[in-house]
């Protein structure tokens, strides 16, 4: 995250970090009991090992009394998801049993209905993504806030140039921005979870190239019926 501040601990129980052999690679967020919602992409250099699960935590290395960390027992990226471009950029994972909920851990529910946020919406990202232009990474989650930006200006020829599909949403990127590391973490537009921030490589930071978002609403089908299909 940059430009943002370290979040009230706790306050978002239903951020994941997700983790190979201890570090952190992506976020995600909990949307059922045992199952964690991500970007795809973040799957691309792990050559198929699979992730673990990091609950409850605000520091990555401090213990912390809700803190656990989860094995995955299934990780689904959308049929869609493709190296080359942003779309279909989500990623399910169902951990190995019921994360065990309480006040630090909890599920965020996500948005049904389809319909785009308006322009200029003022939504909230947290992550534990770089924190400076050099790359530093923040041992605490990060958080800040990012006005909608609408489609069509995303899609200018000078920002996105035509690449941001209805599937997909934007934010001002002036200074304050999702960053490496951030992304698979949701967009909470007025305590909902209404997308996902990719994970295609990006420029942060940089007016020029607002956030890119997955768009939740449009997936919700396709999300229930795997968490339907994959027995419990
Ligand atoms: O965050 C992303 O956008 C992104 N997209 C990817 C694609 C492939 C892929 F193998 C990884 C990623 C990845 N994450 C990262 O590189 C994470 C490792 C880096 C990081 C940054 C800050 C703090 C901790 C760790």
């Amino acid at each position: 995250i940059l430009g943002g501040h370290v979040a009230e601990p706790h306050l978002r129980p239903h951020m994941a970090s997700l983790q190979l052999d201890g570090e952190h690679v992506c976020g995600g967020f909990l949307i059922a009991e045992q199952w964690v919602l991500s970007a795809a992409h973040c799957t691309e250099e792990t050559d198929g090992k699979l992730f673990q699960v990091l609950l409850g935590a605000h520091s990555l290395t401090e213990p912390e009394p809700h803190k656990r960390l989860y094995r995955v027992r299934a990780q689904i990226p959308h049929p869609g998801s493709n190296i080359h471009n942003n779309k279909d950029d989500l990623l399910l994972l169902q951990l190995e049993e019921k994360a065990e909920l309480n006040e630090h851990v909890q599920v965020l529910r996500f948005q049904r209905e389809d319909r785009d946020v308006a322009a200029d919406t003022v939504c909230e990202v947290a992550g534990w993504g770089t924190v400076s232009h050099s790359g530093r990474r923040p041992d605490k989650l990060y958080q800040v806030e990012r006005p909608v930006l609408s489609r069509d200006d995303c899609n200018h020829r000078t920002r996105h140039d035509h690449t941001i599909t209805r599937n997909m949403m934007c934010t001002d990127s002036r200074k304050k921005d999702t960053c490496k590391g951030d992304s698979g973490g949701p967009l909470v537009c007025n305590g909902v979870a209404e997308a996902v921030v990719t994970a295609g490589s990006r420029v942060c930071g940089n007016y020029k190239k607002p956030g890119i978002y997955t768009r939740i609403a449009p997936y919700a089908a396709w999300i229930d019926g795997v968490m339907a299909s994959v027995a419990g």
